[in-house]
């Protein structure tokens, strides 16, 4: 089968044929973003070329024709007031500001922008750190929008988790009324638990465990749960760490990863907020640079939290050159930190993972330790796929912590526990819903309980 058949199987999307590839380019001198031009091949230069073999342009193809469009983040779903969120440190809940600008007053739509090989206009200067809000009135509900549930987080994570829960414990019912726990019953139960997503090497796991402290007692189904939610919480125990920024870093770089759609540039945006609400200055790069809506959001979301934006001047623009200038202008302007999105849809894996290496190539040009953390964002929903991607994008970037999105209404939330047990990479937030507070470091003992249904 042909590598982009593979990966659209992945990425649960059809490949269409490939695009002509582009003329080669050699990699962004510092801080160009934009090609020159049209009469010439774009050819840009790196900064500080160790070598002077030039590095052809990664082939960057349009979305798929097929590709269905991502819906664009109707920013007013984020609008109520940020939540407190532990593992974010974050004081207290702040009021976001009143108003966005409506997206005509943004920069105009991609394909008609000029093509001079200009940077984007930089902000007067990065928005001071704790802005003062409060005379701003609430914010108005916007018709359709979905707003926070009701509760705290952990309510809402077990009513975001009941189909999981259900799909989990239907089972278990009929199974463990009152019954021996023999060879029979341990192989039905971890049939549930591969049925619910967990994966096959966290269901034996747990049998084991089961085999080993129950095998032949009567056991009743509450406490049948209640093992099953100290056997995943064990699992789930040493993955789940909050993402803890070396503030002393200055700026403190994540790159976020992820296939289209998984909800990377809302995970940046509810990220941002929740960092400006503690009062760090805080620099976004749009570097889903084919995506026209991806780099909207972001600037939507950075008028609304006061952070800055560093956006593309053209769509398809390079997206490593871009990274290379949001770095010198989150340095010069003193960011906390500087999160950059990265496209999650080119058209076969051998592109994104050449413009991935590309951005990280380019910024360790100017600090060999950037970027601090890497984030692979992963949408719940897709169940058993998302541990194939997360295989994938291993392979193509040091991953160094996950955000499992999309848990509110998915039945397959089993998948944090197969990611756990497989990769053992840390889990540093799900998300439960569009808003702000809907994102929330991951807790393994509430996550445990929600998904076996106890409170
Ligand atoms: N229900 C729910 N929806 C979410 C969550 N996170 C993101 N979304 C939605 O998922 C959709 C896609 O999110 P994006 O942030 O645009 O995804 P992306 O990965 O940046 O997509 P590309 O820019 O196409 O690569 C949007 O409609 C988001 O509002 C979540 O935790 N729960």
């Amino acid at each position: 089968m042909a590598l982009k058949d593979l990966w659209g199987r992945l990425t649960g999307r059809a490949t269409t044929p490939e695009p002509e590839p582009k003329p080669p380019a050699q990699e962004p001198d510092a801080p160009a973003i934009a090609p020159p031009p049209a009469e010439t091949p774009p050819a840009v230069r790196e900064p500080e070329p160790p070598d002077q073999t030039p590095e052809p342009e990664p082939t960057i193809g349009d979305p798929p024709a097929s590709a269905p469009p991502v819906q664009a983040l109707q920013p007013d779903h984020l609008l109520p007031p940020v939540q407190g969120v532990p593992g974010f440190s974050l004081p207290r809940p702040a009021p976001l500001p009143e108003q966005m600008a409506p997206p005509e007053a943004l920069r105009p739509a991609m394909p008609g922008i000029p093509e001079e090989p200009e940077l984007p206009e930089p902000p007067a200067s990065l928005a001071p750190p704790a802005p003062d809000l409060s005379d701003l009135p609430e914010p108005e509900a916007v018709p359709g929008a979905p707003v926070a549930a009701p509760g705290g987080f952990f309510a809402r994570l077990k009513a975001g988790l009941s189909r999981s829960t259900a799909r989990l414990t239907e089972n278990l019912t009929g199974l463990f009324r009152k019954r021996r726990l023999d060879d029979a019953a341990l192989e039905e139960l971890e049939e549930t638990l591969i049925t619910a997503d967990l994966g096959l090497p966290a269901a034996q796991r747990i049998v084991a465990g089961f085999r080993r402290t129950r095998f032949g007692k009567e056991v009743g189904e509450d406490e049948v749960k209640a093992a099953l939610a100290e056997e995943i919480a064990a699992i789930l125990g040493p993955v789940a760490q909050p993402l803890r920024p070396d503030w002393s870093r200055k700026p403190y770089v994540v790159l976020v990863v992820g296939v289209n759609g998984t909800g990377k540039t809302t995970t940046i945006a509810k990220l941002a907020q929740n960092y400006r609400a503690e009062g760090r200055r805080v620099m976004m790069a749009a570097g889903d640079t084919f995506r026209a809506a991806a780099v909207e959001q972001l600037q939507i979301w950075g008028e609304r939290t006061g952070s800055t934006v560093v956006a593309p001047l053209k769509e398809g623009a390079d997206a490593a050159g871009l990274a290379h200038e949001a770095l010198q202008r989150a340095r010069s302007e003193g960011a906390d930190i500087l999160l950059i999105d990265t496209a999650g849809r080119l058209h076969n894996k051998a592109g994104l993972m050449e413009e991935l290496r590309k951005v990280m190539r380019v910024l360790r040009k100017l600090d060999p330790e950037v970027p601090h953390a890497v984030l692979l964002v992963l949408d719940a929903t897709t169940g058993q796929n998302a541990v194939q991607q997360c295989k994938v994008f291993r392979e193509m970037v040091d991953v160094t912590g996950l955000v499992v999105t999309k848990l509110d209404g998915s039945a397959k939330g089993g998948v944090v526990v197969a990611l756990a047990e497989e990769f053992g990479l840390p889990v540093h937030a799900v998300g439960v819903g569009e808003t702000a507070a809907d994102l929330r470091p991951f807790e393994a003992r509430d996550y445990a309980r929600s998904l076996v249904g106890l409170s």
